[in-house]
């Protein structure tokens, strides 16, 4: 390196020299063109790449609204519609709207017609659709030919599938314009599998840029709005689908989950999801970020309308074509034994994480779920996860953003940034120390925040650090499993996010309330989430009330004054148990859901 850098020294001596016997002051001239020319021809180059960024940008989206618009135009041409029979179709929950097609009182056809008309009228207001899946059309149609007993767990069910997986003959971007207009070959396991249970994937959905955070906007397809408000945000990163499936426009769909993705616009838009244990159901084909990170692991996973319509389609999932797509998804099928267990269970409960207080309405619903799971003769305990934030902050973010946002930053090179994400892409721009000094200036103002990103700016710098952070991980689920194990837990419920709804583009403000749902991807615990109740007005009253939502930090204040008008906003409780107890997740939720969905405000 020295040597070179002596040879490139000496060469410029002599040709300095050389021009100078030349002509006194040529020298000048000539390296300060050159150094001129150099510098220009940088900006030029940076600055193509970034107009044509922004061109992409700008076709991409275009291009995913014209589709909407020729598929729309290719519906009315279809002629008369019996407006009241779609609306009939439209409302049916997931297990009747599957009867129907089983006994061929639907055809698979007007059934996606159906979805396609209200998934676009639900999109014209909310934004969620990114663009068709234009093939549905002829899947339907195939299907309305077999014969009854040919028809599969899934018949004829139309799917809506968040925009990151791959679906053959579309392109898998996360809202990098390096990876649009790529059309992928061959669909993710998980559409592969729905659509051989005879499902109809039909509409693809958004997403914020780059897949972590809790927002849903990016530079191609813009921001999705919340179905019950239109100011607010739908959550995140699967934000299209809580939209769409929480405005009536879908009745299941496919979300990816590694901090919160499936449960945060759960809770934001009151429908249901499971996060799984990583593995259990496959995540190939989904846009492979973060994928060389595997401390914490991204999972694939159902949202739905309807807790039946959730445990159905989870049912009909685990299979054995999923383990033989995938031989690395244990064959471990749909564990009948488990979700049917007469038994009462021991459920832990908290209503709120140290650190990070818990919006009236949020505590509630833990109770309101804890109330009806006692109900059902199930014994209900307080549990207190240990060191929660801790282990977010110094194993998560650690493990999450230990690249310094580089992976990120390289794919977002001479991109156009959503505003989503500058708050991270910045953060990891930051030199490492000036970071960190600014991570704990932000702890001043909002202490677990700083705690947070103190974790992701101090992040393992060598392979033994890894190792010792593996270390670390595997050292609190033994923690957090004997805890567990001390109280004989079966399963917990808690909040899923300590706030409903926030005003959209406001999300960084409230970046720590990712610690109820982040701690179980650490703990790669399966947990759902589900509505249970919705805001009231005396719920705002109790939030001003210090005594019962202290303003401790600036994530409380900032609730505080967002949550003026939120009436009605849906809240929800998570469902947790250990990894590969999916079965009995569903089955809490569903004994929450039989006692809460009767009495929903
Ligand atoms: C590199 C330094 C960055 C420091 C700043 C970090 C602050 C960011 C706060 C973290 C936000 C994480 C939100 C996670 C949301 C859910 C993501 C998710 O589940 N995505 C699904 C991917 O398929």
């Amino acid at each position: 390196m020295w040597v070179g850098h002596s040879h490139a020294h000496q060469a410029v001596v002599k040709i300095h020299d050389y021009l100078e016997d030349i002509n006194p002051g040529l020298s000048r001239k000539v390296f300060g063109g050159v150094i001129t020319s150099a510098a220009v021809s940088y900006v030029a180059v940076r600055g193509y790449r970034y107009y044509r960024a922004r061109r992409t940008v700008k076709e991409r989206g275009e291009a995913a609204k014209l589709a909407c618009h020729v598929l729309r135009e290719h519906l009315e041409q279809e002629g008369p519609v019996d407006p009241q029979k779609e609306a009939m179709i439209t409302d049916l929950e997931l297990s009747e709207l599957k009867q129907k097609l089983w006994k061929g009182e639907l055809k698979a056809l007007e059934v996606l017609r159906a979805y396609q008309r209200k998934a676009l009228q639900v999109d014209e207001k909310l934004n969620c659709v990114t663009e068709p899946i234009f093939e549905a059309e002829a899947l339907a149609v195939e299907l309305d030919l077999l014969s009854p007993n040919q028809r599969k767990p899934l018949h004829g069910i139309p799917v809506s599938v968040k925009d990151s997986f791959n679906v053959e003959g579309y392109d898998c971007h996360a809202g990098f314009s390096c990876f649009a207009d790529k059309p992928v070959e061959r669909d993710g396991d998980i559409v592969q599998i729905f659509k051989s249970l005879g499902a109809v994937p039909f509409v693809r959905t958004n997403f914020p840029q780059g897949l972590m955070t809790f927002a849903c906007s990016n530079p191609m397809y813009g921001a999705t709005k919340n179905p019950h408000s239109l100011t607010r945000g739908p959550g995140g990163s699967s934000g299209g689908e809580g939209s769409l499936i929480g405005g009536g426009g879908s009745v299941v769909g496919i979300g990816s989950d590694i901090g919160g993705s499936i449960r945060i616009p759960c809770q934001m838009c009151g429908v249901y999801g499971l996060k799984p244990t990583v593995d259990r159901i496959s995540n190939q084909g989904h846009i492979p970020l973060m994928s060389g990170q595997n401390l914490v692991r991204m999972t694939a996973g159902p949202m739905a309308r309807d807790m039946d319509g959730l445990i159905l389609v989870t049912e009909a999932l685990l299979t054995p074509r999923m383990h033989q797509l995938d031989p690395y998804v244990p064959p471990l099928f749909f564990q009948d034994t488990l979700y049917e267990k007469k038994s009462p269970l021991v459920v832990g409960f908290y209503t709120a994480i140290d650190g990070v207080h818990s919006h009236p309405t949020c505590v509630r619903a833990v109770m309101e779920a804890k109330t009806a799971l006692t109900q059902q003769g199930h014994k209900v305990i307080e549990f207190q996860p240990p060191r929660a934030v801790e282990a977010v902050s110094n194993l998560f973010m650690k493990a999450c953003f230990g690249d310094d946002g580089e992976e990120t930053a390289l794919y977002l090179k001479d991109d156009v940034l959503d505003r989503s994400v500058t708050f991270s892409y910045y953060m990891g721009k930051l030199p490492k120390r000036l970071r960190y000094m600014v991570s704990r200036l932000i702890g001043f103002m909002d202490p677990p925040l700083g705690q947070l990103v103190v974790g992701a700016s101090t992040p393992p710098r060598k392979i033994l650090e890894w190792w010792y952070l593996q270390d670390k991980i595997q050292a609190y689920k033994r923690e957090f499993f004997a805890a567990w194990q001390s109280r004989k837990l079966d399963a917990l419920i808690c909040p899923g996010m300590p706030f409903p709804a926030v005003t959209a583009g406001t999300e960084d403000n409230v970046l720590a309330g990712i610690v109820y749902t982040t701690l179980y991807n650490l703990l790669n615990y399966p947990a759902g989430m589900m509505p249970v109740t919705t805001v009231t007005q005396d719920d705002l009253k109790r939030l001003k009330d210090p005594s019962v939502y202290p303003p401790s930090g600036a994530l409380e204040k900032f609730v505080i004054q967002d949550c003026e008008g939120t009436v009605g906003l849906p809240i929800g409780v998570q469902c947790v148990s250990l990894p590969y107890h999916e079965e009995t997740v569903l089955r809490v939720m569903k004994d929450i859901d039989t006692v809460t969905k009767t009495t929903r405000n």
